[in-house]
């Protein structure tokens, strides 16, 4: 059976059982705090990975939970890490993670970052030696929520076909923008650069489902529709062919070249089986969009929306996963009875 496995269905709802957040941010935080995270990093990534969870950003909720679990106890990733900052220019701020999770790296970096951005109209920040192993909007939309213009973007690790290339050396490197709206929600927009996020090719192979033709090749470098194929010494093509590739070079060089970060085919968890969390790099641009005039940028937003409602869009990115937020808060997170099963094992004796 072919699915698109962009957004994978969760299941019929009357076999789910169903939390709400602050029951699985509970629970996901246990489970961090059992593998050996300090107070703060379980925190912070249970919040994360609840969020994603409710907002049905399934490649990275809670299936996310046991490679988060195994990357710890490989010893690859510091979940106890305290990240650096380092103020190097009116408008850069640097944060080394420690070998940490770039999450807590930019929690501590944010309050900085804001009142830079609101006092130079723009500021950046590059954060090394970090772990990304979630979705991106996480990152981005807070800073619309309070009116500034936010763009990052990660690399991951070589799982990703160049261009006319023979083998991966690209991670799915994703790009997210948000930006503020009159009236509205924030506009998010967040999205591998390849054709698929690796986390619904696994999905995929897990649940059995083959992929859409055209993103991915085998280990022979042929075109598969078999997730298992492409995950076991096959790649993701980028989404596009060459304008993705392009994009994602970009991605490369401002996650890594710019941060200090290893670029995606210099990860080598070799050492460390069990390792799943990229240790790369990643930055973030902040704009005060409304920097030297009287406030415009949300209400130029609100318009463009409104246009694209005008010609016939009924989707536009983050829509959908507001909208999965809304019914989570009314009926819960639903989890598969064997999914909860398997997290409350993770989380040790309660
Ligand atoms: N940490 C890491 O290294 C990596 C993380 N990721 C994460 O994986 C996640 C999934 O990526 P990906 O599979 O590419 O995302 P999708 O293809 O599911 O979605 C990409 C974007 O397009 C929007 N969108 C999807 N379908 C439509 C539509 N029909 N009309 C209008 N807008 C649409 C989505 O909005 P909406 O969200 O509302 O559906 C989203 O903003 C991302 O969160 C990304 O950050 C990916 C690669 C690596
Ligand atoms: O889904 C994905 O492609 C990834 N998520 C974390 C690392 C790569």
């Amino acid at each position: 059976m072919t699915r698109n496995s962009a957004q994978p269905e969760r299941g019929d709802a009357r076999n789910l059982d169903f939390l709400s957040f602050g029951e699985l941010k509970a629970l996901l935080a246990r489970i961090f705090r059992h593998a050996g995270a300090s107070e703060a990093v379980a925190e912070c990534l249970a919040a994360n990975c609840a969020g994603c969870e409710r907002d049905g950003a399934r490649s990275h909720g809670v299936f996310r939970m046991p490679g988060y679990v195994s990357s710890i106890a490989s010893g690859w990733v510091d979940a106890a890490a305290s990240p650096r900052l380092e103020d190097v220019a009116p408008a850069f701020l640097r944060a080394d993670a420690m070998n940490g999770f770039a999450q807590p790296a930019l929690a501590l970096a944010a309050p900085a970052l804001i009142e830079k951005a609101r006092r130079n109209g723009i500021a950046l920040l590059a954060i090394r030696n970090s772990h990304h192993f979630s979705a991106l909007w996480p990152d981005v939309e807070p800073f619309a929520e309070a009116g500034l213009v936010a763009l990052t973007m990660v690399n991951s690790f070589a799982c990703t076909v160049p261009f006319d290339g023979t083998s991966a050396v690209f991670g799915t490197n994703p790009i997210a923008f948000a930006a503020p709206r009159d009236g509205a929600p924030p506009l998010v927009a967040d999205l591998a650069t390849s054709a698929m996020a690796n986390g619904d090719v696994q999905i995929a192979a897990r649940e059995g489902f083959s992929l859409p033709p055209g993103q991915g090749v085998d280990q022979d470098g042929r075109p598969t529709i078999d997730p298992k194929a492409v995950l076991d010494g096959g790649a993701l093509l980028t989404f596009g062919g060459y304008k993705g590739s392009a994009i994602s070079l970009m991605i490369e060089l401002l996650g890594a070249a710019l941060t200090g970060g290893k670029f995606s085919y210099e990860v080598d968890w070799s050492g460390h089986p069990g390792a799943q969390t990229p240790h790369t790099g990643q930055v973030l641009i902040l704009i005060d969009p409304d920097a030297g005039r009287d406030a415009a940028f949300a209400g130029r937003a609100r318009a463009l929306a409104e246009r694209l409602g005008r010609v016939g869009v009924s989707r536009l990115p983050g829509d959908r996963r507001f909208r999965q937020r809304a019914r989570s808060a009314a009926e819960g997170i639903g989890l598969v009875p064997a999914d909860l099963a398997r997290l409350r094992a993770l989380a040790g004796p309660a």
